[in-house]
């Protein structure tokens, strides 16, 4: 039977080379001719630190998390890594020799990152290393930290978003630079940010990935669309003073785009049998038109971060290049100081072009267009070799401070590479106008707002290109085709005295400052169906203005309510006059909704009620609690349905020294707690030093079954693990602690909240 197909990670989509026939276990030599011949004659580095570097790429990158900023508990949990976890594991050794502890990330802001460099088997047979990588996954998939490659967490930092900015992540899946634009946007936790993270991917399953991802990050603010970055649509917003329609450009924009991934080596190994020079060339038009459109959406004064994973001068600087000439109103940024322990290098101003389709050749564009035998040979040159891959004269690129570029690499800081480059957007509108009169005019609308795809003059070929990739628009000017793949459930507020909003804002005890007004449905007749959610003032004068197809919004805003539909306990109660309210307030939106609530609305619980609610999805009113059990009293006499509680759980050790505010469902004689299993296993590993919810139970019977069987087995002389095909110790470490590794993007499964019981 032939092997499977594999998926490659990576960036790039659509590219066949992406599925390969090779069984998932064979290793990749981290070996590539090809590659060092390529990057030894662009001059990257000395030759010394060319060979210091490729000794660094050969080897796997080291694991790195941040803790997640925004959090009122962040520095509470930094505190707790280093005051509970960092003292055991200077002293953990393995066969006798010294384990290196984690440490942090020097560079990265207030010490919240963090890098750990063992080997997963050093982790797997280290009990302290163990213990600190199970509470890393819980962290992680509670949504406190955040593993994400280090030189990854680089351009959100540069591109400085405050709470008031506008922001668009260009190519945003799978989310982790988005993750933190939005904890920069709500980096104050005691104010509302009045800015906006649009998080963008042209590709249809990762944007859908990328719901999932910002919901780990709960934010009004938030809109996730699905569009191709090259014609990203206008958008307009209303003027809450004048009340006008206006075209609206953002404060931030990120261009994270598509790349080879060459400085991704330590960790997608296959890159290093599927490296071509031609791979970057493929990818340049494309980065160039995406930071093109970038700039465009900029506001005067405004700032855009471009960035790619690859160390190849076409994908970076000569891009960047490209785009300065064409932008004279951008400027680049001089930012090494904005980060000033991060070690880096400068941009490069000269570079060579492969020209080669199999080998490494590198040739000059106007020597190749005259030696051209046929019409074929020359649009073929024309169309894949275009001017804005060559390097600028040595006079441009020192106009251009193409040195201001940060390119980072492996062996500087054991991370993996990375290039970036900051740029600026003159202040005034007038320099705009006066410094771009020859530039294409590259979106065109029709009345019907139909935007034609856009088109840099340096990328665009000197023929009319035939070849139209599949997301991009098609539509002739002046044609407005419906669009058909997109499919998604109209967005539209309710009205503030609609009679849903009444009865919640009257079972809750809402102050005034309620925002009735941005509470946003799926559907077009402004009826709540099974979902309420809360957007920003932003977000709703945006979707007031813009058409949401147009744009293919597929989410927005924070989820706040779920309808509980408990039909039986609500006929029986509302026998007895009460005020019922169906809407339920949901783990997510719970630290919003608190906010609007008065203090006596919220109950207040210990670690011992906690206790209760962690290790039993249902549990019985009378048996909550300890001793003291106020919190039991109160919940015998409050009505059934939604309520919050506010648990203050400070023992000076756990890091949790702000209360923790869950949402509670009350049934008739039972209480659930609307926290999804993963929250709840790291609430009680931080809280009780161990995982005494029911999931954490059952795991840990199966895991003591199985290392029973696994005595059993050794014991009676089997060579393999029962129900395994490979041995115990295999020399292939990449294999057997794979699942227990905090994921970067978390299946859209790995919440489940429980759903209340209904009696
Ligand atoms: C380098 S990855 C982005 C990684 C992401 N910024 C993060 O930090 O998690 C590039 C992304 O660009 C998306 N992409 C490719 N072409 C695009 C286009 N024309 N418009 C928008 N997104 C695009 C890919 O689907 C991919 O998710």
């Amino acid at each position: 039977m032939p092997p499977k197909k594999a998926f490659k990670k990576g960036c790039r989509k659509n590219d066949k080379s992406n599925y390969e026939r090779r069984p998932a276990w064979q290793e990749h030599t981290p070996a590539n001719q090809n590659f060092e011949a390529y990057y030894k004659a662009q001059n990257i580095l000395s030759p010394e630190e060319w060979d210091e570097f490729m000794k660094f790429a050969k080897e796997l990158l080291p694991t790195s998390f941040r803790i997640t900023g925004n959090k009122s508990t962040a520095k509470d949990l930094n505190e707790h890594i280093k005051k509970t976890y960092i003292p055991i594991l200077s002293e953990a050794k393995l066969d006798g020799v010294q384990l290196a502890p984690p440490r942090q990330l020097e560079w990265y802001p207030d010490g919240l990152a963090w890098q750990l460099n063992l080997t997963k088997t050093q982790i797997r047979k280290s009990p302290e290393f163990k213990r600190f990588q199970n509470f890393l996954v819980y962290e992680n998939e509670a949504g406190n930290i955040s593993r994400q490659e280090a030189v990854s967490m680089i351009p959100p930092l540069l591109l400085k978003l405050e709470p008031h900015h506008s922001a668009v992540d260009m190519c945003a899946a799978p989310g982790s630079k988005t993750a933190q634009l939005l904890e920069a946007l709500h980096a104050d936790p005691a104010k509302e940010p009045t800015g906006l993270v649009v998080a963008n991917d042209s590709d249809n399953k990762r944007a859908y990935l990328l719901v999932h991802q910002t919901s780990r990050l709960p934010s009004p603010n938030i809109m996730v669309t699905n569009t191709d970055a090259t014609s990203f649509p206008n958008i307009y917003a209303t003027d809450e003073t004048t009340g006008s329609r206006k075209k609206f450009l953002f404060d931030r924009v990120l261009c994270d785009v598509p790349c080879t991934g060459d400085g991704t080596v330590r960790k997608n190994l296959e890159i290093w049998s599927h490296w071509t020079a031609n791979n970057g060339n493929g990818l340049h038009s494309l980065q160039l038109r995406i930071l093109n459109r970038g700039i465009q959406i900029l506001k005067p004064g405004g700032r855009l971060v471009y960035s790619t994973c690859s160390m190849n001068p076409i994908e970076n600087e000569a891009v960047i290049a490209t785009a300065l000439k064409e932008n004279p109103d951008m400027t680049l940024v001089d930012a090494a100081q904005e980060l000033p322990q991060l070690k880096r290098k400068e941009g490069i101003k000269d570079w060579k072009v492969n020209t080669s389709r199999d080998a490494i050749e590198f040739g000059d564009r106007e020597a190749l267009l005259a030696a051209a035998t046929d019409e074929r040979e020359r649009s073929r040159i024309q169309d894949k070799l275009p001017k804005s891959m060559w390097p600028p004269t040595k006079e441009d690129a020192d106009a251009l401070n193409l040195e201001r570029c940060l390119r980072v690499y492996s062996h500087q800081q054991d991370t993996g590479s990375f290039f970036i480059a900051v740029l600026e957007k003159k202040a005034t509108e007038e320099v705009v106008k006066e410094t771009k009169p020859t530039e294409t005019e590259i979106e065109t609308e029709t009345t019907e707002g139909q935007v034609k795809r856009p088109v840099s003059p340096s990328a665009q070929s000197e023929r009319p290109q035939k070849r139209v990739k599949k997301d991009e628009p098609t539509a002739e000017k002046g044609k407005v085709k419906p669009d058909s793949t997109f499919r998604e459930d109209p967005f539209s507020y309710m009205e503030e005295n609609d009679d849903e909003v009444k009865g919640m804002v009257d079972y809750y005890k809402f102050h005034e400052s309620f925002p009735k007004h941005n509470l946003l449905v799926r559907n077009p007749n402004q009826q709540a169906g099974r979902t309420i959610y809360l957007t920003s003032n932003l977000v709703r004068n945006i979707l007031h203005s813009s058409d949401y197809t147009r744009l293919r919004l597929i989410s927005s805003g924070v989820k706040l309510f779920v309808k509980q539909d408990n039909q039986k306990a609500y006929a029986e109660e509302e026998k007895e006059g009460e005020n019922r309210c169906k809407w339920r307030v949901t783990n997510e939106s719970v630290n919003f909704v608190k906010k609007y609530l008065p203090k006596e609305s919220i109950l207040s619980g210990t670690a011992d009620d906690l206790r209760s609610f962690v290790e039993h999805y249902h549990p019985v009113i009378s048996s909550i609690g300890g001793e003291d059990g106020k919190l039991r009293d109160i919940l015998q006499n409050v009505k059934s349905g939604s309520h919050i509680v506010e648990f203050s759980l400070d023992n000076g050790e756990n890091g949790l020294s702000q209360p923790v505010y869950v949402p509670l469902w009350k049934s008739k004689t039972s209480v659930s707690m609307m926290v999804d299993k993963k929250e709840r296993s790291a609430l009680s590993l931080r809280l009780f030093g161990e995982d005494v919810s029911e999931a954490g139970r059952k795991q840990a019977e199966a895991q003591k079954k199985r290392e029973e069987k696994m005595k059993t087995a050794i014991e009676s002389g089997q060579q393999h693990w029962p129900g395994h095909e490979k041995p115990v110790e295999t020399p292939d470490e990449s294999s057997a602690e794979q699942t227990a590794q905090p994921s970067e993007t978390p299946a859209p499964e790995a919440t489940e909240t429980p759903q209340p019981k209904v009696e």
